[in-house]
């Protein structure tokens, strides 16, 4: 297990869980608070031209606090890597519990597609769009709810919204027809047709468009030919015709998908799709930090209020979490991990 000095006292480094292609996420406490974080790792050298993916990353994740999009905790830059510490989702990966049930009853899939729309309306309307929306990027918390994942492709045009992209990216059964056919797009588009096939993946538990041939599979998605199993209900079936449209100005819009019937049946108010995080601080994790850190309140206000991402944003950022969890919104005297557990104060 490679040791890493920044972070020393600060996180004790447990077991790996997952890797990808650049980087490495491990499972991490955090010494002041006691909670679980997971560190993204990634070396700079193999990051090569991917590089500019992390600094996208970073910057919408520091603006995307929402209670479906995986929060974003601390930076930590060295010359030679990026140490991305991000909330950790003890039931992992959405794409690993469909499988698990093979596919999921309607008022399930309805649970979680409704927060993934909550998820997805936020970042439209911050003028961000995913772009790699599919269940491996959506992970699952403690209470199995959903938390979005891996903005590294998200884009935020500089024209704003309406400003169409280029680049192809995303993995390929879930991307959009207008983005096959490498013509501009619009983001927020291209994201709903993502839902799309991942509505289909969540209640049938296979993909609409599959081929092991590429090039197969590009025709079927352009042309936007796909079957769906009699078993599924002429609500669902007519709620993925609305999103499978190949032609992006025929696809539903998110406005309309926020209080569409079958997306409220049985739960009759629409979609809440504002972040419950609030930019005016918490006054008892304020109050713990000046104790703490034997500073005034005043002080603590100012040095949080500037978001640097540091020490001290995650420590408040997670005592927060500690606070939502009802737990003791208190920071433990000498930094322990775990298995330590004498009482602090
Ligand atoms: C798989 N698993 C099982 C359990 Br139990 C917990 C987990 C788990 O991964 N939990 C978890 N919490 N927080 C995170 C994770 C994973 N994770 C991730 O960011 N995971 C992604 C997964 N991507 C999906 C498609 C390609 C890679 C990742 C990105 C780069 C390298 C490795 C992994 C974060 C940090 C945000």
């Amino acid at each position: 297990m490679s040791h890493y000095p920044e972070l020393d006292g600060i996180y004790y480094l447990r077991e790996k869980i997952g890797s990808g292609g650049f980087a490495k996420v491990k499972l991490a406490y955090h010494a002041l608070t006691g909670e679980k974080v997971a560190i993204k790792i990634m070396d700079k050298k193999r990051l090569g031209d991917e590089l500019p993916r992390v600094t996208t990353e970073i910057a919408a994740m520091k603006e995307l606090c929402h209670q479906h999009i995986c929060k974003l905790f601390q930076v930590i830059e060295t010359e030679t890597r990026f140490f991305l510490v991000l909330e950790y989702c003890p039931e992992g990966e959405l794409f690993d519990y469909i499988v698990s049930k093979d596919r999921l009853e309607e008022d399930e899939a309805r649970i979680f597609f409704r927060q993934i729309i909550s998820a997805v309306a936020f970042i439209h309307k911050t003028g961000f769009a995913h772009r790699d929306l599919k269940p491996e990027n959506l992970l699952l918390d403690d209470n199995q709810n959903i938390k979005l994942i891996d903005f590294g492709l998200c884009a935020k045009p500089q024209g704003g919204m309406d400003c169409h992209l280029a680049t192809l990216c995303g993995s390929p059964a879930y991307a959009a027809p207008e983005l096959i056919a490498g013509r501009q797009y619009l983001g927020s588009e291209a994201d709903l047709w993502s839902m799309g096939v991942l509505l289909y993946a969540l209640l049938c538990g296979y993909l609409p468009f599959d081929d092991e041939n590429i090039a197969q599979l590009y025709k079927k998605i352009k042309i936007g030919y796909y079957t769906t199993p009699d078993w599924l209900s002429p609500g669902s079936k007519l709620l993925i015709s609305q999103l499978l449209q190949v032609d992006p100005k025929k696809r539903i819009p998110m406005s309309a998908l926020l209080n569409h019937p079958w997306l409220t049946e049985n739960i009759y108010s629409p979609i809440d799709w504002e972040s419950k995080y609030t930019k005016r601080l918490d006054e008892d994790c304020i109050t713990e930090l000046a104790v703490h850190f034997k500073k005034t309140r005043k002080q603590i206000e100012e040095e949080v209020s500037e978001w640097k991402y540091d020490n001290l944003t995650a420590t408040y950022f997670l005592l927060l979490e500690k606070k939502m969890k009802n737990k003791p919104v208190r920071l433990l005297l000498k930094p322990q991990n775990r298995g330590d557990r004498s009482r602090s104060r």
